[in-house]
């Protein structure tokens, strides 16, 4: 991969992707943060050049999630099922508010037997995603355990949490809706954006990666003003109180700022 080639033209985000469903959202605001924003107009976004973030795929054995990141980064589908052993790593390029950022994909194996080695590629992640099959309640009730384990290697303060639902296309449209409900609850438990897709269809596919994307470089940008204490004194700090199911600014205490 030549990290120098210019990004492919359909990875570039230029606004915020919004969420799939306000009552399980990392947050709900429009825009990116007025002090993202601002840094990338002004390059204050870092001493590098550019920015890469690890993100984790856990989830039960063959509930898809080599075919959900073969689907984004390759655009192909294989019906038939290759068990991950271990780990697969892909890395996907993008451009965001003109800076260049990329997501180090970690595909791991869901099978027992390969568990021991792929959970020692959790440390230091930026996202989790946990994956679950929509057509089997096991693979959702797993979710909790998968989750435990991927955050006894990270520090759960800072780690964006996905909760995605695989293979949509199998379910009906009646049965998809009362999965949904458990879901949504699930990740409000966890504090998790969820989602929905189809590697087959495609459905959702790209749009869930772009928020990833987009959600990992705020927070990769936020941190990386904090530490390098660009917070002016006589900032104005402003908490929105009228923001509801703001994993980010309720639970980790983010503020909002003017920037
Ligand atoms: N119909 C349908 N089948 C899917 C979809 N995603 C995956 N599959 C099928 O489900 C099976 C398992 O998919 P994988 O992506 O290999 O599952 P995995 O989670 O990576 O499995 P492990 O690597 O063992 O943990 C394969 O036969 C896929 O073709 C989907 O969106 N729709
Ligand atoms: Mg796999």
């Amino acid at each position: 991969m030549n990290i120098l080639a210019p990004v492919r033209r359909d990875r570039v985000l230029a606004e915020l992707p919004q969420c799939l469903r306000k009552e399980a959202a990392l947050h709900v605001h429009k825009d990116f943060h007025p002090r993202v924003t601002c840094a990338c107009q002004e390059h204050r976004t870092g001493t590098v050049g550019f920015k890469i973030s690890k993100v984790i795929v856990v989830g039960d054995l063959s509930v898809g999630k080599t075919c959900l990141i073969n689907r984004f980064c390759k655009d192909t589908f294989d019906k038939n099922y290759k068990a991950t052993i271990g780990v697969d790593f892909e890395m996907e390029r993008f451009e965001v508010l003109g800076v260049p950022f990329s997501l180090q994909l970690w595909d791991t194996a869901g099978q027992e037997r390969f568990k021991c080695i792929a959970s020692t590629y959790y440390r230091g992640a930026q996202a989790i995603i946990i994956v679950f099959n929509l057509n089997d309640v096991a693979s959702l009730e797993h979710t909790k355990q998968w989750l435990a384990d991927a955050l006894k290697e990270n520090d759960p303060s800072s780690v964006l949490l996905f909760l995605v639902g695989s293979k949509k296309d199998l379910s009906t449209p009646a049965q998809y809706v009362l999965m949904e409900k458990d879901a949504l609850k699930v990740a409000q438990e966890m504090k998790a954006e969820y989602w929905a897709v189809s590697s087959l269809t495609g459905e959702n596919v790209r749009e869930f990666f772009f928020r990833v994307a987009a959600l990992t470089f705020e927070a990769n940008v936020l941190a990386e003003l904090e530490k390098s204490g660009a917070r002016r004194i006589g900032d104005v700090v402003r908490i929105h109180s009228e923001d509801s199911n703001l994993y980010l600014t309720t639970s980790k205490k983010k503020p909002t700022c003017c920037p």
